[in-house]
């Protein structure tokens, strides 16, 4: 099971998740209570080992700006939010990052590969809320292998939440947060210890 930590904007609670066994860490570069610069993105990734796909999340800015975002920060992957079309993927392809489209579970091509991403992140509509979603809705539905799953997760949910949707991976922010945008190391580990104990 894949499980993504997404939001980090300290040392500390990066290397927490990076100890506790996480298989991706998340900056958000976008306008978000949990929003990093470009500079302290780069910072904080590079003590992240090369096992730990560093991932910058940007959501509905241009291409253009995406491309200037990310560039310089070192980071592996690139998670889109918003109305990115087929074209706006393979603009950003020449980039050699890691693509992860991520789109609400209400939304049309809920494939991986759909938009030429490697990843597909299926959340709730919106973003970062915390919003839970009836997680059964996706199950056998065919994404593909290894889609992943975000949207309201916490260390009290994300057991039940594998079985009933199938997800081959969780992403989660606000459910090891202990206000809104201040990661919890306690509950980063718990949360990752549960995934783990599930999946
Ligand atoms: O985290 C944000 O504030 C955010 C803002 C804008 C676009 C994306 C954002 N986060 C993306 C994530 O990957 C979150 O982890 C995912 O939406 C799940 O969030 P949550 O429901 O808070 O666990």
């Amino acid at each position: 099971m894949f499980v993504k930590i997404c939001g980090l904007s300290t040392a500390e609670t990066v290397a927490a998740a990076v100890d506790a066994g996480a298989d991706a860490v998340g900056f958000v570069l976008t306008r978000s209570p949990r929003q990093v610069t470009p500079d302290t993105a780069r910072r904080l990734a590079a003590a992240v080992p090369p096992h730990v796909l560093t991932v910058a999340v940007v959501a509905g800015a241009d291409v253009a700006t995406v491309r200037e975002l990310v560039r310089d920060t070192g980071l592996q992957a690139l998670q889109l939010h918003g109305d990115y079309s087929r074209a706006d993927f393979a603009a950003v392809a020449d980039l050699g990052l890691t693509l992860v489209r991520a789109t609400s579970y209400q939304a049309p091509d809920l494939r991986i590969g759909a938009y030429g991403e490697d990843l597909l992140l299926v959340d709730a509509t919106e973003p970062g809320s915390g919003g839970a979603w009836d997680y059964a809705l996706l199950r056998g539905r065919g994404l593909g292998e290894g889609w992943i799953l975000a949207g309201g997760l916490s260390v009290d949910t994300v057991a039940d939440a594998i079985t009933q949707s199938g997800a081959g991976g969780v992403d989660v922010s606000s459910g090891v947060e202990s206000a809104r945008g201040v990661k919890s190391e306690d509950l980063i580990r718990d949360f990752i210890a549960a995934v783990r104990k599930a999946g």
